[in-house]
């Protein structure tokens, strides 16, 4: 989570130089909110570490409120400002897996995504499908009306945007740290219907364009090897020029950050 918050330029996301058009954050607020997760993330692991049953939705459905307190303890952190709830949830089911899977001895990255695909199974059906009406989330309206289903789809299906674009990219770039991690974000940007972004273009043809520019700078560091650091600022300039967030992104970029950790 340091990883991210410290890459810089990052578009539509705080980063320590520029909070990139967020009024409610900066980078100590990211500092701030991922220093209270360690205990969260003990109990994660402790979990599923000595969870003993078959059905592994039994586990998320234990985790569950251990991310609601997480959430909250997050909130107290950054006086009510949404750092980081996308990632309690990534790496809250993320680090569960990772208990279940040191207690089976299982130690690839294909075994983690699979049980944390058997973890969520039917999370969309149960979580977007049964939202009625009222006060909805973003991600929740998203699916209404536009039947996308952002976060819970992502993990439902075993991270697809890490798994096919962020983390081959990640593990393969011959960059300096700072630019690999901005690489990967970039090629998760430029697959990503992250409902951050969704929520704030309110206009399909801005959310196309920024899946362009990404997919753009992406393309020519393969051609050439480089990051087109001129392209880069324009993004970013794009970006805060229409008050856009990533925040989705950067989560997929931590969880890229994550996997590579444990499969070095
Ligand atoms: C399932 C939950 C995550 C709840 O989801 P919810 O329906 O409450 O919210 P969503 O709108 O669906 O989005 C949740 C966050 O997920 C991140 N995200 C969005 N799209 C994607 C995607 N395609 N792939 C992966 N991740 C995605 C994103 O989080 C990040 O952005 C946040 C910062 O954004 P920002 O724009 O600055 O701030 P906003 O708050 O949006 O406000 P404005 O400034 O625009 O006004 C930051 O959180 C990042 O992490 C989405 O925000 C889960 O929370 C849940 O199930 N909750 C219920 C309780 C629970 O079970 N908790 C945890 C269990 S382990
Ligand atoms: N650097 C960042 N800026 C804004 N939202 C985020 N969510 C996760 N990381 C973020």
């Amino acid at each position: 989570m340091l990883d991210e918050v410290v890459t810089w330029p990052k578009p539509g996301l705080v980063d320590p130089i520029s909070n990139a058009g967020h009024t409610d954050m900066n980078v100590y607020t990211f500092i701030n909110s991922s220093v209270t997760m360690m205990p969260y993330f003990k109990a994660c692991w402790n979990l599923g570490n000595q969870f003993q049953e078959s059905d592994l939705t039994e586990l998320f459905r234990q985790l569950r409120p251990i991310g609601v307190t997480a959430e909250k303890t997050m909130f107290a952190a950054t006086n009510g400002v949404n750092t980081h709830k996308g990632i309690v949830f990534i790496l809250g089911i993320m680090v569960t897996a990772l208990g279940y899977a040191n207690q089976k001895k299982l130690n690839t990255v294909f075994d983690l995504i699979n049980i944390e695909k058997q973890m969520t199974t039917g999370l969309v059906k149960n979580d977007l499908e049964k939202a009625s009406t009222g006060l909805l989330t973003a991600g929740q309206k998203q699916f209404q009306q536009l039947g996308l289903t952002g976060i819970r789809g992502e993990t439902e299906a075993g991270f697809p945007l890490v798994i096919e674009y962020g983390l081959p990219i990640y593990e393969s770039a011959q960059l300096p740290q700072n630019e690999r991690n901005l690489i990967a974000l970039l090629a998760i940007i430029a697959h990503n219907y992250d409902s951050n972004l969704i929520k704030r273009a309110h206009n399909s043809d801005l959310v196309t364009q920024v899946q362009t520019d990404a997919q753009q700078i992406v393309t020519n560091y393969q051609e050439t090897g480089r990051l087109d650091k001129d392209r880069l600022e324009k993004l970013c300039d794009k970006c805060a020029t229409h008050n856009l967030s990533l925040g989705g992104s950067a989560d997929l970029l931590i969880l890229t950050i994550f996997l590579e950790k444990l499969i070095k």
